[in-house]
């Protein structure tokens, strides 16, 4: 790995001497990708956030930024920009106006303060729109006067606190593709922060999955999607099917009563273990082709496919969606190839997830403006 632009070191945060809402988190953030925090609510993602960007200090830990320690380094001595859900735009000043605010308080040469709002403004695709006033613009386009305003500070990492919640469905979808169009355009590091795991899902390079103010897995949308580390994202991170097995030995797992060639390997024999199969993954066929034998229990359409729920002879229901119909009530066979089995060890921990980190050493230099 480069060296990184943020890390973070055993930073744990509590308030009040209650219990810590970040339990000794440890990551490192690499220059010029898009990762996204994502978590349900309460599970410390805007903490963290607000750590990167100087809103709030760790209890204890260490936050480093390329390399230099800044726990205590002030919010306007980062160059880190932050784009709120709530946008927090002035309503009372026009879009120039909006974009201008902090390079005007920087004390930016006016020529170039009017430079510096034009490219922010191509950039967010609303040139020519500085006299709007910000009431007159809808929810999209405040979004990007928001980026806008993020921008033009020429930040090295962008913090984005759920910025398309406030949108409807078709604008979220197109604001998405424009934010990482953007993200790839200007090359510096975004950190976005959501609870919805699609949009986690089609943004990033690396999502971090957080639970209760830990980081339980990092990786490629890929990554995570296929090879869920553990129960709880295994069922954040899109539909699945999760059931008790044995992994019997290297690619030989039985699940449903059965014995199933998987391509796992590495854990003990016999050992106990949950198998995730996702809906899409699995097949609706014949009774004599079928890997399981099973019962169809109901059919929903959902547009771009069939929900199928069934039933194993063990009684484990299994989701399935198919661009197939199927009959209520009727006896058919699922099939899936040994690659859509994912094995997943019981109780695969937090700790694993820190000691798996790169060391990255050399940082002991002490807070300094950066
Ligand atoms: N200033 C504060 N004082 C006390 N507790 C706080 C404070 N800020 C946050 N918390 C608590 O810390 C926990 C984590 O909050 P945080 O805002 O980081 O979660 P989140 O994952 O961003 O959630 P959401 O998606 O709802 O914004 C929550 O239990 C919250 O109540």
């Amino acid at each position: 790995m480069k060296k990184p632009i943020i890390s973070f070191r055993n930073v744990v945060k509590s308030y009040d001497d209650d219990v810590p809402v970040l339990k000794k988190v440890s990551f490192d953030i690499e220059e010029g990708k898009f990762y996204t925090l994502l978590g349900p609510s309460g599970c410390g993602k805007t903490t963290i956030l607000r750590m990167i960007a100087g809103f709030s200090e760790p209890t204890t830990g260490e936050i480093y930024f390329e390399g230099k320690k800044i726990n205590a380094i002030p919010a306007n001595k980062r160059q880190v920009n932050t784009v709120f859900q709530d946008y927090a735009l002035f309503p009372h000043m026009n879009v120039f106006e909006n974009i201008a605010f902090g390079l005007k308080i920087k004390k930016v040469p006016k020529e170039e303060i009017k430079k510096k709002v034009k490219e922010a403004l191509r950039l967010v695709q609303l040139a020519g729109y500085e006299k709007r006033g910000i009431s007159e613009m809808s929810g999209g386009q405040r979004q990007r006067v928001a980026i806008a305003r993020a921008i033009v500070n020429e930040p090295k990492i962008l913090l984005l606190d759920e910025p398309l919640s406030a949108l409807d469905h078709k604008l979220r979808l197109n604001m998405q593709y424009e934010l990482r169009e953007l993200q790839q355009r200007l090359g510096i590091t975004f950190i976005f922060v959501t609870h919805d795991q699609e949009e986690a899902l089609a943004m990033s390079d690396e999502i971090f999955v957080l639970n209760n103010g830990n980081i339980v897995q990092s990786g490629s949308p890929v990554d995570i999607y296929d090879e869920p580390i553990n129960h709880y994202v295994a069922d954040f991170i899109g539909e699945s099917n999760i059931v008790n097995g044995i992994m019997i030995k290297d690619c030989l797992v039985a699940f449903a009563g059965k014995e199933f060639e998987c391509v796992d390997e590495g854990m003990r024999p016999n050992e106990p273990v949950e198998v995730v199969l996702r809906p899409e993954d699995l097949e609706l066929t014949d009774v004599s082709q079928g890997k399981l034998r099973v019962k169809v229990l109901t059919q929903l359409f959902r547009g771009v496919h069939y929900e199928i729920v069934c039933q194993d002879e063990m009684e484990n229901e299994w989701i399935v969606h198919s661009t197939k119909k199927a009959s209520v009530g009727s006896e058919i066979g699922l099939y899936f190839d040994p690659e859509d089995i994912h094995v997943m060890r019981f109780n695969e921990s937090e700790a694993e997830f820190d000691a798996r980190l790169e060391s990255y050493e050399d940082q002991g230099e002490d807070d300094e403006t950066i």
